[in-house]
């Protein structure tokens, strides 16, 4: 379980995050908001990468703060993966597992799954961008961690990739994992999502099941409820 109390982060001037309380239980949850509302500075709080500035996370009800072996447990695909260019696919697979020495499964399965063992003996500078991206996920779902956090799993997938990467969300969610998601494609926040938590102006806006916002927004379809949210409130 993941516990966050009075969650606050300033870049500068900018207030992002102004009190962020949430509990997070197993399952899938879809962390939304518009561009720049702070969801990728909430993955990084929970990750250690950013240092809030004030209030305290916990996992397992254990507070993070100034620790780093919690890590261990969490997976994380970020929005922008930065590896080495220069090194193929396979020495990027290889350089990871050793850096995490950490129980891994086995990545045949997931080679086959994204179609990737045409593309290892070549160089990330080589890929197209979806390819990159099936490169990145692969690596992110190679440790079998109890905490999943994917912040924008779908970008450059084509359709036949989206649907593998869906199943593989929901394959995982049985397994009673926690999975943090960020993305804009309402359509596969609505397929894969138990929960939705809206961020808007630094605070949750909105938490609760998809059937719970549709019913307070007054909106049939998922999308128009989000998009009621943002117009709104003017975001
Ligand atoms: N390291 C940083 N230094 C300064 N400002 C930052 C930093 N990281 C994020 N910000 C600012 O914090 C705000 C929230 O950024 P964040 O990336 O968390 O938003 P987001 O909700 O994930 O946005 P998007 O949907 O566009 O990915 C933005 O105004 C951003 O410019």
């Amino acid at each position: 379980m993941i516990t966050i109390n009075n969650l606050h982060k300033k870049f500068g001037e900018i207030q992002v995050l102004k009190g962020i309380d949430l509990c997070i239980n197993t399952g899938v949850f879809a962390i939304l908001g518009p561009n720049g509302s702070g969801k990728t500075t909430l993955n990084k709080c929970i990750l250690g990468m950013v240092y809030p500035d004030k209030g305290t996370i916990s996992i397992d009800n254990k507070e993070i703060t100034s620790q780093w072996l919690y890590r261990q447990k969490i997976d994380y695909l970020p929005q922008i993966a930065n590896f080495p260019n220069n090194i193929t696919v396979d020495e990027l697979i290889k350089m990871i597992k050793d850096l995490r020495n950490e129980k891994k499964i086995d990545e045949t399965e997931l080679l086959d799954l994204f179609k990737l063992k045409p593309f290892l003996k070549k160089k990330l500078n080589n890929l197209s961008g979806g390819t990159k991206q099936k490169v990145n996920l692969l690596l992110t779902f190679l440790f079998d961690s109890p905490i999943l956090i994917l912040d924008e799993p779908t970008t450059g997938l084509d359709p036949a990739a989206l649907i593998i990467l869906k199943d593989l969300i929901l394959k995982e969610k049985q397994k009673g994992k926690i999975i943090l998601v960020t993305s804009h494609i309402m359509s596969f926040v609505e397929d894969i999502s138990d929960k939705i938590i809206f961020i808007l102006e630094g605070k949750i806006y909105f938490n609760g099941s998809i059937q719970e916002l549709k019913t307070s927004t007054g909106q049939e379809s998922f999308e128009h409820a989000i998009a009621n949210i943002l117009i709104d409130n003017h975001a």
